[in-house]
């Protein structure tokens, strides 16, 4: 089937959680990949920080090298695969294989969204190819429809739970009333969530995923930095009791947005209410799903694994197919496109409704007094509903859709009254077509 064809040659860059389940893919599936692309694959070295470690799979010790600037460079490799993560030494590595005509596979989204322009840069200037399939998303392809099934058509929205520790950890508040702590270390536990699990709860991971989606589905250059982000470690036991009583869930969503003008984009990560009647209030556990809204298309709806190692291994072993075949036919797949060079709006420009929850004295003229409040930013509220506690009671307010900087003066405002004892919380409500 291969007609004796050379093998193309793999070096690994990491061989942990997803590196490992490469290599195991790669053994398993030998035959098969080698009839599907038309020549073997064989793996020519594997770098890792640590020679003496125990690997998730059985490995030829004579692959192992922890001199990963050697084999990036070597004559005998055509395919680099990236999987340390991290922006140093994955970047130099990468540019170091563009710069000797391999090609470059990686799962890398801090790199992507942090350098993704030094990468891209690269790429062009080499005519080497580029895929990062498992960087958004783990198994679930995304970004390959995005950029070449969806190239004729005009994304205005790309919304979605992109992170699957953080949903893991709401999933389990909300169907067992567990604390924040007490779900993450179950998360922690079952291997989703990392030992430092930073990147996840304080949403930087999902940030990272958020500034990749944007970039490619609006044609534009967004890096982490241009993203609104929000964690989920505020999010009390309370709170998601509060929501499910108002028949909400609460979820980490990443949010890309055009503007109602089309004119900038608003790209945002941040914990927000949806009804619990909205699709992407089923996604439970680790799981991942995104939406992406676009003129012709309508909505699409993509749903899968978003973390683990052979889920996102399998999403790596796609790319490796794509390069590899492009390789044999001597083509590229496609550039970065960042024609339309659109700019990331501020936070404060975002429109969006609101929940705001209030400890508030329990007395005539109180209701008026917040009410005034919220008019004078032209916030309309939607609902108000009040719960009294002897002196004390709680107003909780849902908004109309409101831009979020004259939201967070109306916030400001209410704090400086003093029948209001404290903002006990904010969050901002997706998913529902009320205007
Ligand atoms: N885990 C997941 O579910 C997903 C991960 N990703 C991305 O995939 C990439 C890899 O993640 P993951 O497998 O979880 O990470 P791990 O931490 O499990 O593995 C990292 C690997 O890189 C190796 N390494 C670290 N530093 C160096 C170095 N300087 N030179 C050579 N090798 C080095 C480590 O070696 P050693 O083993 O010796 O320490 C280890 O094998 C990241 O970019 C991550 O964001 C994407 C989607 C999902
Ligand atoms: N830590 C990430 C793993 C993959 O990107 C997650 O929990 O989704």
């Amino acid at each position: 089937m291969t007609d004796g064809k050379p093998a193309l040659r793999v070096a690994l860059l990491g061989c942990g959680v997803v590196g490992s389940q490469v290599v195991r893919l790669l053994g398993e599936q030998a035959d098969d990949l080698a009839a599907r692309i038309g020549a073997p694959l064989e793996l020519a070295g594997v770098a890792v920080r640590r020679l003496g470690r125990r690997r998730d799979t059985e490995i030829d010790p004579a692959l192992l090298t922890t001199d990963a600037e050697a084999l990036v460079t070597r004559d005998d490799v055509d395919i680099v695969v990236e999987v340390i993560g991290g922006i140093e030494p994955a970047r130099s590595l990468i540019l170091a294989a563009m710069s000797h005509g391999k090609s470059v596979v990686t799962a890398n989204k801090a790199l992507l969204a942090e350098d993704g322009a030094t990468i891209h840069a690269a790429a062009r200037e080499n005519g080497a190819d580029l895929y990062f399939e498992a960087s958004v998303a783990g198994a679930i392809p995304l970004l390959r429809p995005l950029r070449e099934s969806m190239a004729g058509d005009h994304v205005h929205r790309v919304l979605g739970i992109v992170n699957g520790t953080t949903n893991y950890i709401l999933d389990k508040m909300d169907s067992t009333g567990a604390s924040f702590t007490d779900a993450l270390e179950e998360a922690q536990a079952l291997g989703y969530a990392e030992a430092d699990p930073t990147a996840d709860v304080e949403g930087f991971d999902a940030a990272a995923k958020a500034a990749i989606l944007a970039g490619i589905g609006f044609h534009s250059r967004v890096t982490a930095a241009d993203v609104h982000r929000e964690g989920i470690t505020e999010i009390t036991a309370a709170d998601v009791a509060s929501a499910k009583g108002m028949g909400y869930v609460i979820k980490l969503l990443a949010i890309c947005a055009r503007s109602d003008d089309g004119g900038s984009i608003g790209v945002r990560v941040h914990p927000a209410m949806i009804p619990r009647t909205h699709p992407l209030a089923g996604v439970r556990e680790a799981y991942n799903a995104v939406f992406v809204e676009a003129q012709s298309a309508g909505r699409l709806m993509f749903y899968g694994a978003g973390a683990g190692g052979a889920p996102t291994a399998s999403a790596v072993l796609g790319d490796i197919v794509a390069v590899a075949r492009n390789r044999i036919a001597g083509t590229r797949g496609p550039e970065e496109s960042t024609y339309a060079d659109l700019k990331v709006h501020p936070m404060g420009d975002t429109i969006t409704r609101y929940h705001v929850s209030l400890d508030v004295a329990d007395k005539p003229g109180v209701l008026a007094q917040v009410a005034e409040v919220f008019s004078t930013h032209d916030v309309s509220i939607q609902t108000v509903r009040q719960e009294g506690r002897g002196d004390d009671a709680q107003l909780v307010l849902v908004t109309h859709r409101a831009n979020d900087a004259a939201l967070s003066a109306t916030i400001e405002d209410l704090q400086d009254l003093d029948i209001v004892r404290a903002v006990a919380s904010v969050m901002r409500v997706e998913g529902d077509d009320t205007p």
